[in-house]
């Protein structure tokens, strides 16, 4: 969906920590990197980076996507019939459900797991014929919880409707959760692949029901849209 194949600089910028500059913020005692090399200042931030960016977001996705199929108990039984007629969970059939996927798209539309990309311009850009220009040096903030609410590109931007993306026709880059470009997010078809197995289990022998307590809290001061809880009702099916 997202043209991962164009450069930054077909944009007129580039990612903030690219490798030019990731030697500028660390320690200055620290050796730098040569080619194919780490150090371990640089392998202990790419284990952190990938313990937020690999966990949270997608128990954020799996919390909200349970939220959503509980306030809307007729998608969720859309998607558990769609889920009998898959004879086993494999990844290789679970790829190929359409309602879970277009589920599992809805809900990051809504919810994109990471609210905030960031940028830095590298050489001044025109932006079309806006009369803008972005000049060398900005921060560069993208939104993809305002983009993917924008009415411009989605009908009844604030409602869960997950077959709008049965046949798919929005702007590929009205729908970002896991960003765009060459600093796309690399653990997109893991996440999708998690997710998609993970609802088919749960949906499969449980339904989720809203309950009298069921209230999304956030945690705050982080760039991720991190629920601190849901309490829903869970019942087993038959
Ligand atoms: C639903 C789950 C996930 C969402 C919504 C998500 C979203 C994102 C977004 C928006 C970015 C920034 C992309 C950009 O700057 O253009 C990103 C980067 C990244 N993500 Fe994910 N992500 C998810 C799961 C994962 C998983 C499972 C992993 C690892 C196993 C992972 C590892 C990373 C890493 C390492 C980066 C930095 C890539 C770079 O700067 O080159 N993410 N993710």
């Amino acid at each position: 969906m997202i043209d991962s194949e164009k450069s930054d600089k077909d944009f007129g910028y580039n990612s903030i920590s690219s490798d030019n500059d990731s030697d500028e913020s660390s320690d200055k005692t620290d050796k730098k990197s040569t080619a194919g090399t780490l150090t371990p200042d640089e392998l202990t931030a790419q284990g952190i980076l990938f313990f937020i960016a690999g966990y949270d977001t997608t128990s954020a996705a799996l919390t909200h996507t349970i939220y959503y199929l509980s306030q809307h108990p007729e998608c969720q039984q859309k998607l558990y019939e769609e889920l009998k007629t898959c004879d086993e969970f494999t990844y290789e059939k679970l790829v190929h459900l359409k309602y879970l996927n277009a589920v599992i798209n809805e809900t990051l539309r809504l919810a994109p797991s990471l609210t905030r990309i960031q940028r830095e311009c590298v050489q001044d850009y025109k932006l079309g014929n806006t009369g803008i220009t972005i000049p060398k040096g900005a921060s560069i903030e993208i939104y993809p919880y305002a983009i993917h609410r924008d009415p411009e590109y989605w009908p009844n931007p604030n409602d869960f409707i997950p077959d709008r993306f049965l046949e798919p026709t929005h702007h590929p880059y009205a729908f970002i959760p896991f960003g765009g470009g060459p600093r796309l997010c690399i653990g997109q078809r893991f996440a999708l692949n998690e997710m998609r197995m993970c609802l088919a289990k749960l949906i499969n022998k449980y339904q989720f029901d809203l309950s009298n307590k069921t209230k999304l809290d956030y945690f705050t001061g982080s760039l991720l849209m991190s629920p601190k809880e849901l309490l829903v009702d869970i019942k087993a099916r038959n």
